[in-house]
């Protein structure tokens, strides 16, 4: 237990997976957690922040738009970035790279195909301003969060950094706006092919929320534009810093490398992904590379620690938390504890494999969260992970130059897990001929 400097609350580090489960699944824990406070301002009442009041109904709305033929029909938009990626890294052969801001601009782009029906084609330079906009909105929440004097709202709001912030939350939502009226308008005009708005069978996030408000189901025009940018903020760089994590693993270990691509040559052969991209029914067969991001979220939780307010008292391991207090769960610590995981800083994706799965406390691996409140996107999450890296393994071999072990990799916390120093790989285009492998 200890209190939280920046806002004086009660913390309790609940650091057993029987508690965890507890504090995940109480209904007395629907409320974020005070270390929450900076993105408030940002995302608004956006599932993500938004009190478990609000959350409820929205949350429900949400979760529609995340069914698997609605995913099916995002693979599409997944596949022809994954495509655009690759072209980018064709001028980074030979040379050891940081790849991390090119996938997190395909994740960008992938996010807004797919929640506003919108191409920002940020991968080919355009809305560089959105960009800037999203950077500093995420370097400012990340200056709250280290430090004391800024994390409190009545001292921010008097910083020049609040301003800042405002104004580049007010250009996002008045780009988020544009394309909702032009929705509107569309739709009212019942002309949709003068605007991008999806067509029915292609429906997107946007499209879901505005049917929601139309029928009266509690979105306004805020809190639509609060959901949008929610789940950019919460599906891009997450998927992004995971990629980057698994990308430098699969390179790292070579014999690792060779079992998923010889699992991809099982699925397509030589073939190469313009001829034969990645199919949504292709994905069940992805056994071992899920096994691989599996093992990689394992070691490096993108989102390393998780907060809940307790609004009742609730009573835990023979005690009573106070209600008012902040449980806190630190996922990077839990899923490196030894006596969950033997040999934790040992990379081994077979822990993954159905066999070995009966062993393991389900609240002992929590990259996602899990009960009520858990990561609204993890089955896109893994759909997109899964046909990037799939079509990065079909087109280039990765390396690195030098072999790293798991600690050796140095990590620090902000809203996300970042790698301390740049994990770079180097990639060539991958010969068709299969006995090719990396040494
Ligand atoms: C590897 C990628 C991802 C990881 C590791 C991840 C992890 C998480 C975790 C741990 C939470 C719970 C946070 C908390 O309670 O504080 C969460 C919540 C959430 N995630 Fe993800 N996420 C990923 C990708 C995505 C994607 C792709 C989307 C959307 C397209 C998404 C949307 C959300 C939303 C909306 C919430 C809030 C859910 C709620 O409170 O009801 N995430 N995510």
């Amino acid at each position: 237990m200890q209190k939280d400097i920046n806002s004086n609350n009660l913390l309790i580090f609940i650091t057993e997976p029987d508690h965890i489960k507890t504090i995940l699944q109480s209904s007395s824990c629907l409320n974020k957690a005070i270390m929450y406070k900076p993105f408030k301002n940002v995302l608004g009442t956006g599932v993500f922040t938004a009190p478990a009041s609000i959350w409820v109904g929205h949350r429900k709305i949400i979760a529609s738009s995340f069914n698997t033929n609605i995913l099916r029909i995002f693979c599409d938009t997944f596949v022809e970035e994954a495509s655009i990626l690759m072209d980018k890294l064709g001028h980074l052969v030979g040379d050891e790279v940081d790849l991390f801001d090119y996938i997190l601009l395909c994740t960008l782009d992938i996010i807004c195909g797919t929640s506003l029906g919108i191409k920002m084609e940020y991968q080919s330079n355009k809305n560089r301003l959105l960009i800037e906009a999203l950077q500093r909105t995420k370097e400012i929440i990340i200056s709250r969060i280290r430090n004391v004097f800024l994390f409190s709202d009545i001292i921010f709001n008097l910083t020049p950094l609040c301003r800042e912030q405002q104004k580049h939350v007010n250009y996002g939502n008045s780009v988020t706006g544009k394309i909702i009226q032009q929705k509107e308008e569309a739709r009212n005009n019942l002309d949709v092919t003068k605007s991008e708005c999806a067509k029915p069978s292609r429906k997107v996030f946007l499209d879901i929320l505005m049917e929601a408000s139309n029928e009266g189901k509690k979105f306004t025009r805020k809190g639509i534009i609060d959901e949008v940018n929610t789940l950019t903020a919460a599906g891009s760089d997450s998927t992004a810093i995971t990629m980057n994590f698994t990308i430098f693993m699969i390179a790292n270990f070579p014999e690792i490398q060779k079992k998923v691509y010889d699992e991809l040559l099982e699925i397509y052969g030589t073939q190469d992904p313009k001829s034969a991209p990645v199919k949504f029914d292709d994905l069940q067969y992805m056994n071992y590379l899920e096994c691989v991001i599996k093992e990689t979220l394992r070691v490096f939780p993108t989102v390393p620690i998780v907060g809940r307010r307790l609004t009742e008292d609730l009573i835990l391991g023979g005690h009573t938390l106070p209600q008012g207090a902040d449980a806190i769960i630190t996922t990077l610590a839990l899923h490196r504890n030894e006596k969950y995981w033997p040999n934790a800083l040992t990379f081994d994706p077979d822990r993954f494999l159905p066999e070995n799965m009966t062993n393991i406390h389900p609240y002992s691996y929590i990259p996602f969260s899990n009960g009520p409140r858990n990561c609204i996107g993890v089955r896109y999450a893994m759909a997109s992970m899964k046909i990037i890296i799939a079509t990065l393994l079909r087109t280039y071999t990765l390396k690195v130059d030098k072999k790293m072990e798991i600690d050796q990799i140095e990590v620090h916390m902000d809203i996300m897990l970042a790698p301390l120093h740049p994990l770079k790989v180097r990639i060539e285009k991958r010969s068709f001929d299969c006995t090719t492998m990396p040494t």
